[in-house]
């Protein structure tokens, strides 16, 4: 596995995860020695993002492969437990598909399953690499444009949700790859980071990844968005997803759906990035058929952070006995969508230009 960013790695055979849920506060690791640790990363957000759950998985069937002796059925049982773990991206369901189907064939003429397994996991990750560098080059083509529009001095203003950075997909993320990208060229650019409640993974993640690489930023709250882009302080939005359907509906952490409604109403691009793996070209329609997970109502009643004493621990926001509902995603329409920032190119988010960039993915 090449060595690029990653929130993973091999190490004696099993797989070392990053522990996004100690970060910002601890960089600590987890060792997964089986299918059923993997199962249990993704579920836990010990690993999440779409790529990121996807790599996870692949090595989770391999993790399976181990575990089961060259018994493909055996296999098959603990990657359907796998492939159950969270249900939005899309992500994990292809990766295990893609595992399996040359598992099958590799069953055919006898070769070993554990090896095959963790070549075609190796395989996946390191094709992220590949596609998110490919991504940050396209976005930042965005960027370049609008810097050369901005007067001397003044950054690029791009607001993101959630993190789709290295951590959520090797080895530069997706929405983030642009803006690592246009970093490294030197464009001036500034960050507005939502902080992603419930779960905080732009306060917590994103803002810890931007801080690592000293890209300039600010954090704010996911209702602040709207406002900034009526002082005209946005210039461009993007921002991950989770599945992305044949006809370009996105699928992405609560609140994206808000934060497309204000940029359409002051004219602000608002830009999806994604690898291609992320597209679901079995379904059309997002709201009806994207499975949208829930998640404890836990996780909106606490807040989870740094106390005095150093500790992580969580406080309670809410009175005792109020109920909480945690939708995890929501669903912005394509017509809000103004392009998706792929490995191939900058696509429009309609079915046809979908169809003729991507023709290959579309089922039989
Ligand atoms: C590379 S897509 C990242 C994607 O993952 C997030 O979800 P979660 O943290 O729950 O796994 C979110 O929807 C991001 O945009």
């Amino acid at each position: 596995m090449n060595s690029n960013y990653k929130a993973f790695w091999l190490e004696g055979g099993d797989l070392v995860v990053i522990d996004q849920t100690q970060l910002p506060f601890r960089l600590v690791t987890k060792t997964l020695k089986n299918s059923a640790d993997a199962t249990l990363a993704i579920q836990d957000m010990t690993v999440r993002g779409a790529g990121g759950i996807g790599n996870v998985a692949a090595f989770g069937v391999y993790l399976a492969a181990r575990e089961s002796d060259g018994d493909l059925s055996k296999v098959k049982e603990l990657a359907a437990v796998i492939r159950r773990a969270r249900p939005t991206a899309v992500n994990l369901m292809w990766a295990v598909d893609r595992l399996l189907l040359v598992l099958e064939k590799a069953a055919l003429t006898n070769q070993d399953l554990v090896t095959v397994a963790l070549k075609e996991a190796i395989a996946i990750a390191d094709e992220d690499v590949i596609g998110t560098r490919q991504i940050g080059k396209f976005g930042c083509e965005l960027i370049e444009a609008i810097a050369k529009t901005k007067p001397q001095g003044e950054p690029v203003n791009i607001l993101t949700h959630c993190n789709a950075g290295w951590l959520a997909i090797v080895d530069r993320g997706s929405a983030l790859a642009p803006i690592y990208e246009a970093s490294d060229r030197g464009i001036n650019i500034h960050v507005w980071v939502d902080e992603t409640r419930p779960r905080n993974q732009g306060a917590n993640l994103t803002a810890w990844e931007l801080g690592q690489s000293q890209i300039p930023h600010t954090l704010i709250t996911d209702n602040a968005g709207g406002l900034l882009m009526q002082y005209g302080k946005v210039d461009l939005c993007i921002v991950g997803t989770d599945r992305v359907t044949r006809k370009g509906d996105v699928a992405n952490k609560i609140g994206t759906y808000l934060k497309a409604l204000a940029a359409f109403d002051n004219q602000v691009p608002f830009y999806v990035a994604l690898p291609s793996s992320t597209f679901d070209m079995q379904i059309a329609d997002g709201i009806q058929e994207i499975a949208i997970e829930s998640r404890s109502a836990d996780e909106v009643l606490y807040m989870q952070g740094l106390q005095n004493d150093q500790s992580i621990g969580r406080v309670r926001i809410a009175p005792l006995n109020t109920p909480a509902l945690n939708y995890g995603f929501d669903i912005t329409p394509a017509r809000l969508v103004t392009g998706l920032i792929t490995e191939r190119g900058i696509c429009e988010a309609s079915e046809l230009a979908i169809a003729t960039m991507f023709m290959d993915l579309l089922p039989l």
